[in-house]
């Protein structure tokens, strides 16, 4: 079986079949394989079984770091210091004053989200399996349009999602 895996093309959003020592791609499963050895490669499961999801979504997200984030900075602030902890507590009151309206949602991810994309109202555009961090891509997808989030951990910091599409 050698040392193929699955993995989603960024560009494309779609599975494909990389092989580690030889640094093969190719969009079709190699040859030779059967579908149960397909099936356990490494990524099949968790990539392939996605590949009922819609191509594309749309979000906005209201995110507040803590010093445990993989950047702990922001347009607001160089060095971020508050703790996890405070990070939640934060999103919990904006999430209470949202209280489900998609306009307050962006008129707080402008005020105090620390992601660029603030200016935007939160918005980050469209995005396809593979693209965002998968707590995020999950929850997301795990929403209807028009829902927003409870409070989602990744390594940007906790975030609001608002599924707009
Ligand atoms: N396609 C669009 N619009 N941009 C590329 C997104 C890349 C993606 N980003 C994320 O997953 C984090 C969590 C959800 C949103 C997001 C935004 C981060 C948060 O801020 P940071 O932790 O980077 O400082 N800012 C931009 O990337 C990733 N795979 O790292």
């Amino acid at each position: 079986m050698s040392s193929w895996e699955v993995r989603i093309s960024s560009s494309r959003g779609v599975p494909y079949f990389y092989n580690t020592e030889t640094h093969e791609s190719m969009w079709e499963a190699p040859p030779g394989l059967t579908q149960d050895q397909i099936a356990s490669l490494p990524g099949a499961k968790q990539h392939l079984l996605n590949s009922d999801r819609p191509a594309q979504v749309r979000a906005s997200h209201l995110l507040v770091k803590h010093r445990g984030s993989r950047r702990p900075s922001s347009w607001k602030e160089a060095n971020i210091t508050r703790s996890k902890e405070e990070a939640i507590e934060m999103l919990n009151e904006y999430a209470s004053e949202i209280n489900g309206d998609p306009e307050k949602f962006a008129e707080l991810a402008s005020k105090y989200s620390d992601c660029s994309s603030h200016s935007n109202g939160g918005d980050l555009g469209f995005f396809k399996p593979g693209q965002m961090q998968k707590p995020f891509e999950d929850a997301t997808y795990a929403l209807k349009v028009g829902e927003i989030s409870d409070v989602i951990s990744t390594d940007s910091g906790v975030h609001l999602i608002l599924r707009t599409a």
